[in-house]
């Protein structure tokens, strides 16, 4: 533990596979409690936490249970001087409604989940203290019941904030690089534009680096970012992509189609073979996914702008089709999903066609 940290508590809500990774690194440099659900809880009892990056041995934590605070109620939130809130969007409103009473004045809440309004929405609820954003750039996975592996690379994002300079410290510390920003909006969109491949990802049903393999696939990913890129630019936005990746060659078998695709492939194919995104997990779990945060974000601004994202509508349609579904949901080759989001934006042109027309007749 540094000497000056040391005593930050920090308590992670909503711990599964984001909360447990950072819970993990940060376990030997504040006093960390992780609340969440028994079946993520009762395996680190058991064994204790492991956390890793895939690279190197060295990398490799183990934390004794006894190292931390397990709890499945949010009522340690009464000591803590920073929360991190890493549930997925759908259950961040009740989690919130939980910890709130508990909250206590000088304490900092950070709003870790994708999407651009998670931060707002806590917020809403929670006057004692400070509410920022952060944003996680890289993907986490549960490789056995209380191990945790890091599968890409990155830098945290914390909005910045007087109240945050401890926490950022003790990140450091625990070798997990982090920067205060002073564009939260910025990032949090660009953000949005890589988490746009989890839909397509998991609409594939394949792992990580065999999605972005596929050509098609790729395809997919790039029209949805395109269309995004387009509402936020008319939006006024100009999302920063917050990825620190090492420009390592792509393997040649992947001519992308933009740059902002090369960056999020760089990240991405440095995941384990099997990786998935987090939208993927949800889906095998038989859980509502974050669609709505992302695709279903960038149609709902589109609307409000007066513009049109057929793609993200149409991706969006098939991941709700898809949760409805559970286990016999469709797994969408490549070119079915680009023939099926060309078809959409081909419907949607046809329309704004008839529209013209019409205006003008
Ligand atoms: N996975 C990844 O690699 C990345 C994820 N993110 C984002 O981080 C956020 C968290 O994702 P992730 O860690 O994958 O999600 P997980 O589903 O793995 O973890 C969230 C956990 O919180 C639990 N939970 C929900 N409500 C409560 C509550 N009231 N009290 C205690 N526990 C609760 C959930 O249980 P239950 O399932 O029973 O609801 C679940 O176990 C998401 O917004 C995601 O998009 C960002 C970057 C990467
Ligand atoms: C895998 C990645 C990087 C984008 O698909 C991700 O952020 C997630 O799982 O949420």
């Amino acid at each position: 533990m540094t000497s000056t940290d040391a005593s930050l508590r920090i308590t992670v809500i909503g711990a599964g596979v984001v909360g447990c990774y950072l819970g993990g690194r940060l376990a030997r440099h504040a006093d960390v409690t992780l609340v969440g659900r028994a079946h993520v809880l009762d395996p680190i009892r058991a064994v204790g936490l492991t956390v890793e990056s895939g690279e190197g041995e060295g990398d490799r934590l183990h934390v004794p249970a006894d190292a931390l605070t397990l709890s499945e109620s949010t009522e340690p939130v009464r000591r803590s001087d920073v929360v991190l809130v890493c549930t997925k969007a759908g259950s961040t409103a009740a989690a919130t409604a939980e910890f709130v009473p508990f909250l206590r004045p000088g304490s900092l809440v950070v709003g870790m989940q994708n999407g651009l309004h998670s931060a707002d929405r806590i917020r809403d609820d929670v006057d004692v203290a400070p509410v920022i954003a952060g944003i996680i750039p890289f993907n986490v996975a549960r490789t056995g019941p209380a191990t945790y592996r890091r599968t890409s690379r990155g830098e945290i994002r914390i909005a910045e904030h007087p109240a945050a300079a401890p926490l950022l410290r003790v990140l450091a510390d625990a070798g997990l690089p982090a920067r205060a920003t002073d564009d939260v909006q910025a990032v949090l969109h660009g953000k949005v534009l890589l988490n746009l491949n989890n839909a397509v990802q998991a609409l594939s049903g394949l792992p990580l680096r065999t999605e972005l393999l596929d050509r098609d696939l790729r395809k997919c990913v790039a029209l949805c970012q395109s269309e995004a890129s387009r509402v936020f630019t008319a939006a006024g936005v100009v999302p920063r992509v917050p990825l620190v990746v090492p420009a390592a060659a792509l393997p040649t078998v992947m001519r992308l189609p933009t740059p902002l695709f090369r960056r999020l492939a760089r990240a991405v194919m440095r995941v384990d073979a099997d990786g998935t995104s987090s939208m993927a997990d949800d889906l095998a779990r038989g859980r509502l996914t974050e669609i709505d945060e992302l695709q279903g974000e960038v149609v709902r601004m589109a609307r409000r702008l007066g513009m049109e994202a057929p793609a993200c509508e149409r991706i969006t349609d098939l991941v709700h089709d898809a949760e409805r579904a559970g286990e016999s949901r469709r797994r969408w080759t490549g070119r079915q999903l680009l023939a099926e989001l060309q078809r959409a934006r081909r419907r949607e042109r046809r329309l704004s066609r008839a529209r013209y027309a019409a205006g003008r007749g």
